[in-house]
């Protein structure tokens, strides 16, 4: 079916071109001169998208934006006075789906067109049911969680996912916004370029230029080819800056001027290169804070916080760790080709609903690696996820309120209204751990059976997290960070696998079930694959392992030198 736009400038002869560029696509459009004018049309016709200049002579091309995306999902783009950046940001900020500059770039607006019809493409079966949607599909299989808290979140990510607007992903470490960003990239019309993951704390302050930006051969010692930066990799995709807050002030300007311009120059290059990408970012530190302390220039974050998305931490949503830990045992089965999958007892499940989560999913899963580890059979019990007991007052609603770090509610805590089990239930070994088949894709038995992982890997992601593959960073950075290259998904597998099977002292567990050479050297054996694992995950990277850890860097440092943990030695 023919396409239509509604396009909204009092500008004649811009009107004209625009009707012809549109006509060209195959797209038929009509033109309002006022603000009232294009009310009109958009109450009796019905558009795939909109574009309007902001500046009407009976109104704000806003006011259009406000009641178009209030009221539907059709994208409305905005023109903007060059340099108007502010007004733009106020338009993305209200729902509309991208701007473009005065005077207008043809290619720009062929560019932005194409994506609007794209979003318009998604959800095009109006006969599907919300939840049946394959956006939907993505989102829940990759997303884990349908606690209060999540759904609000994940309406929104779909939301963002239609716009090309900067979001700016808050929330501690290990909440999952990395598995956000990647979604918003995966979920929107960018989806068939690339998605760009970049650990800003990661690049060495001298390779920061060349690695965003590239290089010409010849440009620098080093410099033996032409490089692609990374802004030109995400071309046509996503660029999502991790850990932004790490950036230092003089790459910040630089890279201000990147995202404002939309082009790049590469360092010894004379021409600027002009690029398509969306940018999401990240920190789990607080930049507003950053940005008054004088260390985060506000520009920077007013720009690349546009929309402000904030994960929960998983304290605040305890009723998420049943299914939670039932797609990380089945992913966990997968990973590790383990013949049958492992579960968790009853009274195992309930003790993790009332573990303090500092380090939140990223800890959940880590636990869940040990606990497979540790246990004998594919039955995880209380005992081997090497938790403290509770006490009856641990159990009490006000003890869980106060581990929430006050996110979740307080008064009530989900864990305390799903499961109000008395303390005897939640001590380890509890005789309510017994093994019963129950229907494997029941993420949770309210009758408290056991939670069983699905054998099925059709929901499994497709990769592990946190330590990403990062090309470019990875090749710039190699002189100095030999191991980074190292990071990626296959190598945290072979680590978690490793952790499982092959070290001798992990395993070394007598017919009594106890530690053959001793517990000192058993749980030495413990520590020293755990540092490993953390220190694999990181390249190598002591501070961000003791962040991973829960530690100090100078703990780290110590327990590294008496454990005679050595990265040549290992590698
Ligand atoms: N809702 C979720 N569903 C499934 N897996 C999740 C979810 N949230 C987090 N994870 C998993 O937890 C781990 C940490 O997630 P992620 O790296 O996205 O966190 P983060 O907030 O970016 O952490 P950091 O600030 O330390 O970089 C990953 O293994 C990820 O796959």
């Amino acid at each position: 079916m023919t396409k239509t736009a509604l396009v909204v400038d009092d500008e004649v002869d811009l009107c004209r071109l625009m009707q012809i560029t549109l006509t060209k696509m195959g797209i038929k459009s009509d033109v309002a001169y006022t603000l009232s004018q294009a009310r009109d049309y958009w109450q009796e016709r019905e558009y795939d998208f909109c574009l309007t200049d902001l500046k009407l002579p009976d109104g704000s091309g806003l006011e259009l934006v406000k009641e178009i995306s209030g009221s539907t999902n059709t994208p409305i783009a905005v023109i903007t006075a060059h340099g108007s950046m502010d007004l733009a940001i106020e338009a993305l900020k209200l729902g509309a789906f991208d701007f473009v500059n005065k005077p207008l770039e043809l290619p720009r607006l062929r560019q932005l067109v194409e994506n609007a019809l794209k979003v318009t493409h998604q959800g095009d079966d109006p006969e599907a049911a919300p939840e049946c949607t394959p956006e939907q599909k993505l989102l829940d299989s990759r997303l884990i969680g349908d606690s209060a808290v999540m759904l609000p979140l994940k309406n929104t990510i779909l939301k963002l996912a239609r716009s090309q607007a900067p979001v700016f992903l808050s929330g501690a470490s290990g909440t999952g916004k990395e598995v956000v960003a990647r979604l918003i990239h995966d979920l929107s019309p960018r989806r068939d370029g690339s998605f760009v993951p970049v650990n800003c704390g990661a690049i060495p302050s001298e390779l920061m230029e060349s690695e965003f930006f590239g290089h010409k051969k010849g440009s620098f010692t080093g410099a033996v080819a032409d490089k692609q930066g990374l802004f030109q990799q995400a071309n046509g995709g996503t660029l999502f800056l991790d850990e932004v807050a790490d950036l230092p002030l003089a790459m910040q300007v630089k890279l201000l001027r990147a995202i404002q311009e939309k082009t790049v120059r590469a360092i010894g290059d004379t021409k600027e290169i002009p690029v398509d990408i969306r940018i999401l970012s990240a920190t789990h530190k607080d930049l507003s804070q950053l940005v008054q302390a004088g260390t985060f220039r506000q520009d920077l974050y007013y720009r690349i916080n546009v929309i402000e998305l904030k994960l929960p931490t998983l304290n605040a949503r305890r009723d998420d760790i049943p299914v939670l830990a039932t797609h990380f045992l089945a992913l966990i089965a997968e990973e590790w080709q383990l013949e049958t999958p492992p579960s968790l007892t009853t009274a195992a499940c309930e003790r993790l609903q009332h573990h303090d989560f500092a380090g939140n999913v990223r800890e959940l899963r880590n636990l869940l690696e040990r606990a497979v580890t540790l246990a004998e059979t594919p039955n995880i019990d209380v005992n081997h996820l090497g938790l403290p007991a509770l006490t009856p007052a641990d159990t009490e609603p006000q003890a869980m309120s106060s581990a929430t770090q006050g996110t979740a509610p307080t008064a009530e805590t989900p864990a305390a209204r799903t499961h109000p089990a008395s303390a005897d239930t939640l001590l380890p070994n509890s005789p309510s751990g017994q093994m019963a088949p129950i229907d494997s894709s029941a993420a949770h038995d309210e009758k408290g059976q056991l939670i069983q992982a699905p054998t099925s890997a059709s929901n499994l992601h497709p990769y592990r997290t946190h330590t990403q593959h990062y090309p470019s960073v990875i090749k710039g950075a190699a002189a100095n960070h030999p191991k980074t290259a190292q990071g990626d998904s296959a190598e945290n597998i072979k680590t978690a696998n490793q952790a499982a099977q092959a070290p001798n002292e992990t395993k070394n567990i007598n017919n009594l079930g106890l530690p053959a050479q001793g517990l000192e050297h058993y749980l030495q054996a413990q520590e020293k694959q755990l540092i490993i694992t953390a220190l694999k995950q990181t390249g190598w990277n002591k501070t961000q392992a003791a962040e991973l850890l829960g530690t100090t860097f100078r703990s780290l440092r110590y327990r590294m030198k008496k454990l005679e943990i050595d990265e040549d030695q290992l590698e």
